[in-house]
């Protein structure tokens, strides 16, 4: 029997406990807040999933000691900005021998590091421990048993494989694979790409304009990945354009979400405001920025996504901005 330990009690931490919890596997989480720690206890989590019911596998706790203890897979599903902190205050509580999963899609401000360089570093886990799960996977379609694909990556093909055994259940298929970096920045860098489609969406423009913005969004983002050491491959699949297509275009994305305001006219701080959930591309666009420019890939979606969250450059500006470029070849 596997038993599980998620840290953070959002939709996704949530959902994903609920798969594996589905999949045969014990789960503890740990909720930095009480009230939402008793909810799981009785069953819900009415604040994230309302429409969930809790497996009885499922138990919750606040105590980062109790939740980890005979943990074997430890995942982790806090928002990426705060993952560094939480690794200082509860880090050494992760058993010694425990697969380590990131379900974050966010690329640390500052550092420029992937979440799984943070676990390894301010965590203190082996990179061969570590596990990213990554694909079109809205935690909302998931709690209610959607069929839906991820994949689960790692550079340790053993460790991989166990943490699909943890997750495989009847509505839910992973794919192991080697390319952590690439499923990384595929996570992150999609949801600035949402905002930029639903930012297109709130001016009131259609599909032609959305699916143009997540083409060449994909582009930049399999340049920016390849340069990084990813494979191009990856960018094709399940946590490239699968998770990019899902964000850009639902309205339970949160990314999306937020860029739809920002197409409408509202302000950031008026949307950040009005957001009560995680919408990593806000912070993340910056320092996804940081490493592009680290690493002489042009980025330009990403570049314009940046000055509207951080300049308050209006939207129709940065259409004007992109559709003002010099021209190229396609491929260049
Ligand atoms: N929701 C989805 O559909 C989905 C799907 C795949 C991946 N993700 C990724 O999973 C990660 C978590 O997202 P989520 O949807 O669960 O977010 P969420 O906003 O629903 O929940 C975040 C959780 O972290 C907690 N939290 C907030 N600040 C904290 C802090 N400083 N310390 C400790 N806990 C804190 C919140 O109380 C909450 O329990 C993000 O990186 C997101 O991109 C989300
Ligand atoms: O709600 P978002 O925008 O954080 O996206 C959720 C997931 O990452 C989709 O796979």
């Amino acid at each position: 029997m596997t038993t599980a330990a998620v840290f953070g009690t959002g939709s996704w931490g949530t959902a994903f406990a609920a798969v594996m919890a589905d999949s045969g596997t014990d789960v503890r989480m740990w909720g930095r807040r009480p009230e939402v720690v008793a909810a799981i206890n009785a069953g819900r989590n009415d604040e994230y999933l309302p429409e969930l019911a809790l497996s009885s596998r499922i138990s919750a706790t606040s105590d980062p000691e109790e939740a980890a203890a005979g943990a074997d897979i430890v995942v982790l599903a806090v928002p990426s900005q705060t993952l560094r902190d939480n690794l200082g205050t509860w880090g050494s509580a992760l058993p010694g021998n425990a697969d380590v999963v990131s379900l974050m899609k966010g690329v640390e401000l500052g550092t420029t590091k992937r979440m799984s360089e943070v676990i390894a570093d301010a965590g203190g886990v082996d990179p061969q421990r570590v596990v990213v799960v990554s694909g079109p996977n809205l935690a909302r379609e998931i709690a209610v048993r959607q069929p839906a694909a991820s994949v689960v990556a790692s550079s340790n093909a053993g460790a991989a494989q166990r943490v699909a055994d943890a997750c495989a259940a009847p509505y839910f298929r992973p794919y192991t694979g080697p390319d952590v970096i690439g499923t990384e920045i595929a996570g992150a860098t999609k949801n600035v790409i949402a905002l930029a489609v639903g930012m297109a969406e709130g001016l009131g423009m259609g599909d032609n304009s959305k699916a143009s913005i997540i083409t060449r969004g994909l582009a930049e983002t399999t340049r920016l990945g390849c340069a990084l050491g990813g494979e191009a491959v990856t960018f094709a699949g399940l946590a490239g354009v699968g998770d990019l297509i899902a964000t850009c275009m639902s309205p339970l994305s949160r990314n999306h979400s937020f860029g739809v305001r920002l197409g409408q006219g509202m302000t950031v701080d008026e949307v950040i405001a009005v957001t009560k959930q995680t919408a990593e591309g806000v912070k993340s666009c910056t320092s996804i920025l940081d490493l592009a420019r680290h690493h002489g890939v042009d980025v330009p979606i990403i570049e314009q996504v940046d000055a509207m969250i951080t300049e308050g450059k209006a939207a129709q500006d940065v259409v004007d901005a992109l559709l003002s470029r010099p021209r190229k070849a396609e491929t260049g």
